[in-house]
């Protein structure tokens, strides 16, 4: 462990001396915690960063780090210290109380702040850019994500240093035809092979910043990201719409558009924009800042509301139907961070995307909150992908049917209903806070007509026990990787403080390296918690949970408790075989089917099945009840074997849940192998019962004339009988 920045008034490197409360935040790569100062009593954020999801050598860290302590302006978050405890490293800085402009936009704002508060968010802003542009440096992410907002209407610009570091050098970058950038904050010249890009970048991203802060989210926003970047590149910069934004005054339109000069020569300077008139009739930020979150709750209450709501999100995009679809929307809605991604996964998640917007009009449709960091390899493709970027979107549209469309629709529809049911139970503490209930509006735009006939009472989603409370001892930094892969246990009781510091632990997630569709991220900005594997997370599950448990799908579980309520949820809109008027329901929440016996007819015990003198009134419902099961079986087995994945269908394997994956001499312990093979052994099970079911209903129909027969013959024989009588 050692220090690596100080200031004049001393904090020191020793965790022991910080007591870690609530999680307020978290991003890429790093997991924000308001702490104390015990030397001091004083309130502080600690920043822990996860040493091994950063990109860059513990070198650049260092460096950037002690960059960072060397800030020394009211509109810069400054770090009081650094220092690496095991494998994380703290970062020291002052807390922002109200949190980011984003959260406050997503929790209170979805559709913007109004003028006067943009005006003096921006400004002080501006003046953070100009000392880091003096100083020789470029934040090269600035977003709302990242101003700073103190309950003294303070704003500050964050991420400089540290998280810039965590992204290698310019030269490097070059070298290794790498890009760390937001993409819908990122200026032209950035996304553009060979060109080189200064400080005016940042004036690009803060115009974006400006147009981010006045609707809620940045232009471009529900596009996935290489759209994101084609979009910056080819199309005429976004800006304030004469019409649309009429609200706005004429200078603030004006400032935009002086950013969003594509060609950055014609950008001002930072120390010229903060001359514009603009600037000069902003508000003080205490007059106009401090009332933007006068009646809402403490930051870490929003931060676990917005966590809800995205594990709303997440909920959604485990729904088998469509699940494809949403995880295009939701992944994409709530942003990537610290992904690397290639053409290839984009291409490939970017045909599960409506694309239903055009520039501008997307940021009518969409409230999206994207905007995380990706890291690409994508620079080289980029040329090739622009020459052949017409086919390319054309394939990408020809890929999505109407069918397709309208089950992102729906799916849209139940999220908002879904997102909204969630927040609503996880914040009402306060009265007056506004929800961000239109947050997802846009995409419920056209699903009037689409079949979610109920609002679904509110799924009480088993997510982490608690996710911003205080952390409790256990967890440790210097564990295999592993093992900090696991989350952190948390006590019940919020205020409760926290742990052996040298113990405490950056969440992680399975992987940040891997393609865009591959693990299911937070975002930094969306505040969604990150998730953990299934394993994971049913460990942390109280006992009650477990004993109730009935499945466990990424970071939700549907136990036996909130079975009913998850049943109630209405279900997709595509047809399903054998789903249509049988007691099947999807389960939002977990993505499979949920098997309703309740309404079934009453089933005769197997004796009573085998007595063969049963009259064929009562063995027809039956049969026709065995058959309907064993559709509804042969649906449940395909979705859980489309819902499964092949590391999962080994771990189950592994821990005995399912029988053992076959292992043939070809496949030589290939999973994705194995995993066809059980489905196919599976079909072939689910073949030979309906092949069963077939001989039984021969039988039936035999046993049926047979009894006819009887009938006709018992008739005849009473019909003589009467005829002697008579
Ligand atoms: N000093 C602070 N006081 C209060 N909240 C903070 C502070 N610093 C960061 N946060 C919160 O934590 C979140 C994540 O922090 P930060 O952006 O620094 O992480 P990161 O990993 O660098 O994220 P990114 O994905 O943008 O790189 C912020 O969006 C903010 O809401």
């Amino acid at each position: 462990m050692g220090r690596m920045g100080s200031n004049s008034r001393s904090h020191s490197a020793n965790p022991n001396d910080y007591k870690l409360l609530e999680e307020v935040g978290y991003g890429a790569s790093a997991t924000v915690y308001r702490a104390i100062y015990l030397p001091f009593n004083e309130v502080v954020a600690v920043k822990c960063l996860d040493l091994d999801r950063c990109n860059s050598n513990f070198e650049d860290v260092r460096r950037e780090a002690q960059t960072m302590s060397l800030m020394d302006h009211p509109n810069v978050v400054r770090a009081f210290c650094s220092f690496v405890v095991e494998r994380n490293l703290w970062v020291i800085m002052p807390f922002m109380a109200e949190g980011s402009c984003l959260h406050l936009m997503k929790i209170a704002y979805p559709d913007g702040f109004e003028e006067s508060a943009i005006g003096s968010i921006l400004k002080e802003t501006l003046k953070a850019l100009v000392y880091l542009h003096k100083q020789g440096h470029i934040h090269r992410d600035v977003k709302a994500g990242n101003i700073l907002l103190d309950s003294n209407g303070a704003v500050k610009l964050a991420d400089f240093g540290v998280s810039a570091c965590m992204f290698e050098a310019a030269d490097r970058q070059r070298s290794r035809n790498t890009f760390v950038g937001t993409p819908c904050w990122m200026a032209p010249e950035v996304l553009q092979p060979g060109s080189g890009y200064n400080s005016k970048a940042d004036i690009w991203s803060f115009g974006i910043t400006a147009l981010e802060l006045a609707h809620g989210h940045a232009p471009f926003s529900n596009n996935p990201p290489m759209k994101v970047l084609l979009m910056t590149i080819q199309n005429a910069p976004p800006g304030l719409d004469y019409e649309r934004d009429k609200k706005f005054s004429k200078s603030f339109k004006e400032m935009v558009a002086m950013c969003l000069v594509k060609d950055q020569t014609k950008r001002p300077t930072a120390e010229k924009l903060l001359k514009h008139s603009f600037f000069k009739h902003a508000k003080p930020p205490e007059l106009s800042i401090k009332k933007l979150f006068m009646d809402l709750p403490p930051l870490w209450n929003r931060v676990k509301a917005l966590q809800l709501k995205d594990a709303a999100q997440l909920a959604l995009k485990k729904m088998p139907s469509a699940e494809q679809e949403a995880m295009s929307q939701s992944e994409y809605q709530r942003g990537v961070s610290a992904w690397n991604f290639d053409v290839e996964d984009l291409k490939a998640q970017a045909s599960l995307v409506r694309d239903d917007d055009e520039m501008m009009d997307e940021d009518e449709k969409f409230k999206p909150v994207s905007g995380d960091k990706i890291e690409t390899s994508w620079r080289s493709s980029l040329g090739k992908l622009n020459e052949n970027n017409e086919s390319y979107w054309t394939d990408y549209k020809g890929e999505i049917n109407g069918d397709e469309s309208q089950q992102v629709e729906c799916l849209n529809k139940k999220g908002k209903d879904l997102e909204s049911n969630l927040l609503e139970s996880a914040g009402q503490q306060k009265t007056g806070w506004k929800t961000n209930e239109s947050s997802s509006e846009a995409t419920a735009s056209t699903s009037e007509k689409d079949t979610v006939q109920a609002k679904p009472k509110p799924l009480i989603v088993k997510s982490r026990q608690t996710q911003s409370g205080p952390l409790t001892p256990g967890a440790g930094l210097g564990h295999s990787v592993s093992e900090r892969g696991r989350i952190f246990e948390r006590n019940e009781n919020e205020n409760q403080p926290v742990i052996d510091k040298g113990k405490c632990e950056v969440r992680r997630t399975p992987s940040f390296s891997g393609p865009l569709m591959l693990p299911n991220r937070a975002s930094a900005n969306s505040l969604s918690a990150p998730i953990k594997s299934s394993g994971g997370f049913r460990d942390s599950l109280d006992d009650k949970s477990k004993a109730n448990l009935v499945q466990i799908r990424g970071r939700f579980s549907v136990t036996s408790e909130n079975l009913d309520l998850v049943k109630d949820i209405p279900s997709s809109p595509v047809p399903r075989r054998s789903s249509q008027g049988s007691p099947l329901r999807k389960s939002a929440s977990v993505g499979d089917w949920v098997f309703d016996y309740r309404q079934m007819p009453a089933t005769l015990s197997m004796k009573e099945f085998n007595n063969s003198n049963l009259p064929a009134s009562l063995l027809l419902p039956q049969l026709q009840n065995l058959f309907q099961q064993t559709l509804i079986q042969q649906d449940i087995i395909m979705n859980l074997l489309n819902s499964l994945q092949p590391a999962e269908a080994v771990e189950a394997t592994q821990n005995g849940k399912l029988p053992p994956l076959p292992r043939s001499s070809e496949n030589n312990g290939n999973v994705e192998t194995a995993v066809s093979e059980r489905e196919r052994l599976l079909l072939a099970k689910v073949s030979e019962l309906q092949a069963r079911m077939s001989n039984l209903s021969d039988e039936l129909n035999a046993e049926k004339m047979r009894h006819n027969q009887l009938q006709q013959q018992l008739n005849a024989v009473c019909g003589q009988e009467n005829g002697e009588r008579s």
